[in-house]
């Protein structure tokens, strides 16, 4: 470990109980002064145990961040053991020149992107139809990276849609396509198989199983359908029309790819136009993360923010929490892209990690938290850093009322969180309440609020595609900072791989042939799930 892990930790322990609110007591000027904003974008820190030395430390923490973040953004291979570039900010900033290998790719991202444009225009305005008329719905089958990208988007941007009706179905659980398919017409639908690989088990059976539910209505069932892959030798023997299906090189990381042909159903949803807003707010959220220096640089503070609860305070959740009920899908977004990405053991050079990697990420949209799991925050024994999410307006002027009281929980919670309420505090409560003696002593220590519980909350104006953009952007590039910090390739997901394996060997069992090397518990659940099949 370092020195400066050291004195961070030191730092925090030097800390001891120290309050929050101590910290803006000591420092009026804390609450701007931890209020960073880029393009409208407001990141409040201030609610948090990082005083001066601590963001100092931080910060000289986040040094060598920069030279890899110039890598990536030149192209160079660093996912190193998938030997590969990393570059989905090429799909967002379109009128660049990324040079990969001596080649600009540029000129091959932008005709994908014109020809997406021109497939979703077609969708949307009658040129390209089903074999029973004019599209009215799309079903995306995709799971992982190909699936939660565009279905949190989709569901985001909600108040857009101008366009076909946009599902999607994920889950090798036949439920899932079962429950879309059911009420579509086939003859009206066009069906996206989206996968890098184009090999993922799970997609490749919904797409055969969306193939013949279309092949019992229409002649031509092919025609109804898209691939969005950088496989094209396979889209093209799954039979494929190469005019319908969208590549993408190696280089962008499936959790990174909604930015280019894996966002088509958004782009149908809610029109190319909007569509390039979204990358536009992605593409400023780059020149910010390039160009601002550290102690202004968003994602930069929302790493850093991260390393001090998890790594140095070491709080093992993190909750995110946008009060913002189309963002419901936020949360599970998060945790692929911050999960996957971090979530490992062994540093880029093989040797163990010294210290935790990334924490675990959950989350559920404000108010319902507040009413489910919101009582182990405040009073539960572990300490959950929480991550508010909220916007100044919604898109629905009738109700601003409901806004206003959407936008009081949200800054009540954060409130609460800091400031608790104290055994005295409870028992003039109790008093109040006409309690007296033991009864009252009884009652009021449950009615105590340790406080001092850190949060931070990301302000936008309104939900557009555009912030969205900035938002996803802001998150990815937190993520490659924490990883670029920890010395983890962010960028790679051996960990998915061996229950990947196993599953092929566990389906012999299920058909009861003998498959050898399985401990007994599986052998004995194998058995049990055969017997209760019948
Ligand atoms: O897009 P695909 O190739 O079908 O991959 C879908 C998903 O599958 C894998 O399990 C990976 O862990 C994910 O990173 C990926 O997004």
């Amino acid at each position: 470990m370092t020195d400066i892990w050291t004195r961070l930790k030191d730092h925090r322990n030097a800390q001891g109980d120290l309050r929050i609110e101590t910290l803006f007591a000591e420092d009026p000027d804390r609450a701007a002064a931890y209020a960073t904003s880029d393009g409208g974008l407001v990141f409040d820190w201030s609610k948090t145990l990082i005083d001066a030395g601590a963001r100092a430390l931080l910060l000289e923490l986040a040094r060598p961040v920069a030279a890899r973040r110039d890598a990536m953004f030149a192209g160079a291979r660093i996912n190193e053991t998938e030997n590969r570039a990393v570059l989905h900010t090429a799909l967002r900033n379109l009128d660049g020149k990324v040079m990969v290998d001596g080649r600009d790719v540029m000129p091959a991202v932008r005709a994908t992107h014109e020809r997406m444009r021109d497939f979703a225009t077609a969708l949307r305005d009658g040129g390209f139809t089903g074999q029973g008329g004019r599209i009215t719905d799309v079903v995306n089958i995709g799971i992982g990276g190909s699936d939660l990208g565009p279905a949190m988007a989709t569901r985001a941007l909600s108040p857009f849609h101008d366009g076909p009706r946009v599902h999607f179905v994920s889950n090798v659980d036949g439920a899932d396509i079962a429950d879309v398919l059911r009420g579509l017409d086939p003859a009206t639908t066009l069906v996206i198989v989206a996968s890098k690989t184009f090999t993922t088990i799970e997609t490749m059976t919904n797409a055969e199983t969306a193939r013949k539910w279309m092949a019992r209505q229409v002649t031509d069932p092919a025609a109804q359908f898209a691939a969005l892959s950088s496989a094209q030798d396979r889209t093209a023997e799954w039979g494929i029309d190469a005019a319908r299906v969208f590549g993408f090189e190696d280089w962008v990381g499936g959790r990174y790819s909604l930015w280019g042909p894996i966002g088509l159903s958004l782009m149908i949803a809610i029109g190319p136009d909007l569509f390039d807003s979204f990358l536009a707010g992605g593409a400023a959220m780059d020149r910010h993360f390039r160009d601002a220096p550290a102690e202004r640089n968003l994602p930069i503070l929302l790493a850093l923010a991260g390393i001090w609860h998890h790594q140095i305070c070491g709080h093992a959740t993190r909750a995110v929490l946008p009060y913002d009920n189309r963002l419901a899908r936020l949360p599970a977004y998060l945790q692929q892209l911050e999960m996957e990405s971090n979530g490992k053991r062994v540093a880029m050079d093989g040797r163990e990690l010294d210290l935790p990697s990334g924490p675990v990420v959950w989350g559920e949209p404000g108010t319902n938290g507040q009413h489910a799991f919101y009582q182990l925050i405040h009073q539960g024994t572990a300490v959950v850093p929480c991550e508010f999410i909220l916007a100044a307006r919604g898109h629905e002027p009738d109700l601003a009322h409901q806004h206003l009281l959407l936008i009081a929980n949200c800054l009540a919670q954060s409130e609460a969180l800091m400031r608790g309420r104290s055994l005295d505090e409870a028992r003039a409560l109790m008093r109040a309440k006409g309690l007296t003696g033991d009864e009252l002593e009884r009652q009021a220590c449950h009615r105590v609020f340790p406080g001092n519980r850190p949060s931070t909350t990301l302000l936008i104006g309104q939900l557009t595609p555009y912030t969205l953009g900035q938002i996803v952007a802001l998150y990815e590039h937190r993520v490659f900072v924490e990883g670029a910090i920890l010395g983890i390739n962010s960028f790679d997901q051996w960990g998915v791989e061996l229950g990947k394996e196993l599953a092929l060997q566990v389906a012999p069992l299920l058909a009861g042939e003998p498959a050898p090397g399985h401990d007994p518990s599986t052998l004995n659940l194998a058995r049990l799930v055969r017997e209760l099949r019948g």
